[in-house]
């Protein structure tokens, strides 16, 4: 008997996201005086990103009354409360516990998300990425529990704030009370700072690990291998939200049927895209269609990693990966010109100039 095979078309899969964690306000400080305000909170770097990706997702999310950006998903409006504001001191780095580039204080919070926040239907991938101690335990067990697959950033969990002047300090991940939930946990991300408060050989036994490194790129643990993954070049102005875009890009070039160490690649080109700017970083849109024409020519999948595809194929570095990560590259290259800038969500942020000089 004689088959055909009808060629299916080439369509982006359509998956139902939950991205959990307050929007804040970010506020640039160096030598005593302000330089920037900006819209934070990793909830925002990573909208920015997926929507970028063309990802389409829900957002849960709290601000006060105060809250002064406009933003393309709506949060959940709390009249009593102020918005979570962070105040990132960049000439005060290297402190005992604290971020290495800068020292970060909470000066405002804004009511936590409780489980009751959260909606009541299933999705097939949510991320919990709160900033300011917003996820409760509570509610990353609803999350897991009506998100297929779950992908947490560790600063949700360890962060600890000090009474007097809410200065970010970390808590291991074992006093942190999230640890049980990790086994439901599909993927956890940390900065190399904060992979010192967790056991990696013991986390990586339940979930993917990967651990950020600045300038360095990235590194993928699993439960039978560790690959590195290269950096991309940048000229570093403002390091807030690598981190956040990097999981934006992680997780959307997932959601495009890339593997694991080809999306762990984009997660570092959003990082390095995010350093060169201030803030919410803004894409060039033709530097965007140039990075989904060439995710859209790599992927090796019609589903995700994390909808349950094969494992071992999805951690293995796969051929043409260094010819992938060079395709990307220089998709940078192409000079980009400001008109094509397009206006994103936090672009009225107010910059007086760079809290640090390219590097
Ligand atoms: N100077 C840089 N040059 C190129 N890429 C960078 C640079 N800094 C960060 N990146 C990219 O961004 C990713 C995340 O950066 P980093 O490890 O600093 O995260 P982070 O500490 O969580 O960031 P943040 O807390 O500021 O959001 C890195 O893995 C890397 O791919
Ligand atoms: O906007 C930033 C960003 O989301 C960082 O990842 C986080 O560490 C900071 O607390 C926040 O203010």
């Amino acid at each position: 008997m004689v088959t055909t095979t009808i060629p299916q078309p080439q369509t982006t899969p359509i998956h139902s996201a939950l991205i959990v964690g307050n929007y804040c306000h970010d506020v640039l400080l160096q030598g005593g005086a302000v330089v920037a305000e900006t819209l934070g909170g990793a909830a925002s770097f990573i909208s920015n990103v997926f929507t970028a990706l063309s990802v389409s997702f829900h957002l849960t999310s709290k601000v006060g009354f105060d809250f002064k950006y406009p933003v393309n998903h709506d949060p959940i409006v709390i009249p009593s409360s102020k918005t979570t504001v962070f105040h990132a001191y960049f000439d005060q780095g290297h402190t005992e516990n604290a971020h290495q580039d800068r020292v970060l204080k909470r000066v405002e919070v804004c009511d936590p998300i409780n489980p009751s926040d959260l909606p009541d239907k299933r999705f097939d991938f949510g991320m919990a990425v709160g900033v300011g101690g917003e996820i409760l335990p509570g509610t990353l067990e609803k999350m897991v529990e009506i998100c297929d697959a779950v992908f947490v950033d560790i600063q949700a969990l360890i962060r600890s704030f000090d009474k007097n002047d809410g200065t970010v300090k970390l808590v291991g991940l074992k006093e942190s009370g999230f640890y049980h939930l990790l086994p439901r946990v599909k993927f956890l991300k940390a900065s190399s700072e904060e992979a010192l408060f967790m056991d990696v050989e013991e986390v990586r036994q339940w979930c993917c690990v990967v651990v950020t490194h600045g300038k360095d790129g990235c590194e993928v643990f699993w439960k039978d291998g560790e690959m590195k993954i290269e950096p991309f070049g940048a000229n570093q102005v403002d390091p807030t939200g690598a981190g956040d875009s990097f999981l934006g890009g992680l997780v959307g070039g997932l959601v495009h049927g890339l593997v694991v160490p080809d999306a762990a690649l984009l997660g570092n080109l959003f990082g390095s895209l995010t350093v060169g700017q201030i803030g919410l970083p803004k894409f060039d849109l033709r530097l965007l269609q140039r990075i989904k024409d060439e995710v859209q020519r790599r992927k090796l999948h019609n589903t995700c990693w994390f909808e349950g595809g094969d494992d071992s194929m999805s951690f293995t570095k796969p051929d043409g990966h260094d010819e992938f990560r060079a395709s990307l590259a220089s998709t940078k290259l192409v000079p980009t010109c400001l008109r094509d800038v397009p206006r994103s969500p936090g672009s009225v942020e107010q910059v007086i100039r760079p809290p640090c000089n390219g590097q």
